[in-house]
């Protein structure tokens, strides 16, 4: 295999006529990373993805992979490969000729081609299929057919777009621990788009978080979900409520934000503007049922609805001039008070567990 290269995505834009589908994003990412792209529908990712690939043109901006810009070659050149959401496998040919396919653009002889291929099925663990079309295959089998196609072309980075989509809940999980286990031992990058926080999490070293055409956080997993930049990706990470007002009073030791309802919470940190807006974020999985209220860390709520989940219980509150706030409760903590439908609760965390929330970054460090 190559050598793992490292990616260095310098301001680029994607305009398609009137639409900026990708909006001056700068991002890298070291060799040997398994990097997602996460975002909801829209946002730019699989955009950003072509260009990686060379399969769409950048409006502005460069691409360096390793020390080599690329942003001008085709992508056969670029030392990179792409396994695209519909596999897209040739019908009629068998598997061999389906993976050694791009070997033979390359004018690689009969022989030598088929015997690569089938050296990359057995990878696959997908020998005893070779002589079948993509058709008498499974969908995890046809998935793992189309990486042995990416990967024949021995690429420093593995380009792939919503590779799991395709497949069923149960069969999704498995594949995705395949693709890790893929990913490490062949140390090449992996750059891989989805809009599933929760594939994200369970694959990636690297989560890039995208919204609108640009960066919204770009960290490892575990930075991500708990100390989410901005209300975007807290709210779409899931798992944390989201407080937005403006600060009606500051100080070194923190803020005051006021909620349009007339609630008050604090926020320790960085004093900010008053009149400002200001979000904060506090997990649900952090917020107490029942507990005395340290002034302006919780607040009295009324439950609106419950769901009993096993493990845990979850809450919808309503009350402090919120429009959506949650308590996931573990159930132990939850049946020791039982609290009812339409009844008021103390809610209270601590101010440890408050997040200030700031403003898009746009790029990684
Ligand atoms: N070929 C195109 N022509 C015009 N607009 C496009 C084209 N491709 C994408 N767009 C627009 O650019 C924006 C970003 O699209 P992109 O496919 O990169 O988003 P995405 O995050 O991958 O979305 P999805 O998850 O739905 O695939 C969208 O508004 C989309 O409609």
């Amino acid at each position: 295999m190559s050598k793992a290269a490292d990616i260095d995505i310098a301001s680029i834009t994607k305009i398609y006529g009137t639409t900026t589908a990708v909006d001056a994003v700068s991002l890298k990412i070291r060799a040997g990373t398994y990097c997602c792209l996460l975002g909801p529908s829209g946002c730019g990712k699989t955009s950003t993805l072509r260009m990686i690939a060379g399969h769409e043109t950048v409006s502005s901006g460069d691409i360096l992979l390793g020390t080599t810009m690329v942003t001008d070659l085709p992508p056969a050149r670029r030392g990179t490969a792409m396994m695209f959401q519909s596999y897209a496998l040739f019908p009629h040919l068998d598997l061999v000729d389906n993976v050694a396919f791009s070997l033979k653009m390359k004018g690689m002889g009969r022989e030598e081609r088929r015997a690569k291929a089938l050296e990359m099925l057995t990878l696959m663990q997908l020998e005893p299929y070779a002589t079948r079309r993509p058709a008498q295959l499974s969908g995890g089998q046809q998935q793992r057919v189309a990486l042995a196609r990416a990967l024949i072309t021995d690429p420093a980075v593995l380009l792939l777009d919503e590779p799991l989509s395709a497949l069923d809940p149960f069969l999704k999980v498995r594949m995705r621990a395949e693709l890790k286990k893929l990913q490490t031992s062949l140390g090449i990058t992996f750059v891989h788009v989805t809009h599933s926080q929760e594939e994200a999490m369970a694959l990636a070293d690297l989560i890039v978080v995208m919204n609108e055409g640009r960066i919204e956080q770009a960290a490892p997993p575990r930075t991500v979900f708990e100390q989410p930049a901005t209300a975007f990706v807290a709210r779409f990470m899931g798992d944390h409520n989201v407080i937005s007002g403006r600060v009606l009073a500051s100080d070194a030791s923190g803020q005051t934000i006021e909620v349009p309802n007339g609630g008050r919470f604090h926020a320790n940190g960085p004093a900010a503007d008053t009149g400002a807006p200001a979000d904060i974020a506090v997990r649900t999985d952090r917020i107490r049922l029942g507990d005395p209220i340290a002034e302006g860390y919780g607040f009295q709520g009324i439950v609106g609805n419950i769901e009993y989940l096993g493990a845990t219980v979850r809450l919808s509150i309503t009350g402090a001039g919120l429009d959506e706030f949650t308590v996931v409760a573990r159930d132990t903590d939850f049946f020791t008070r039982q609290p009812k439908i339409g009844e008021a609760v103390p809610l209270s965390w601590d101010p440890g567990d408050v997040i200030v929330l700031g403003r898009p970054q746009h790029r990684n460090p």
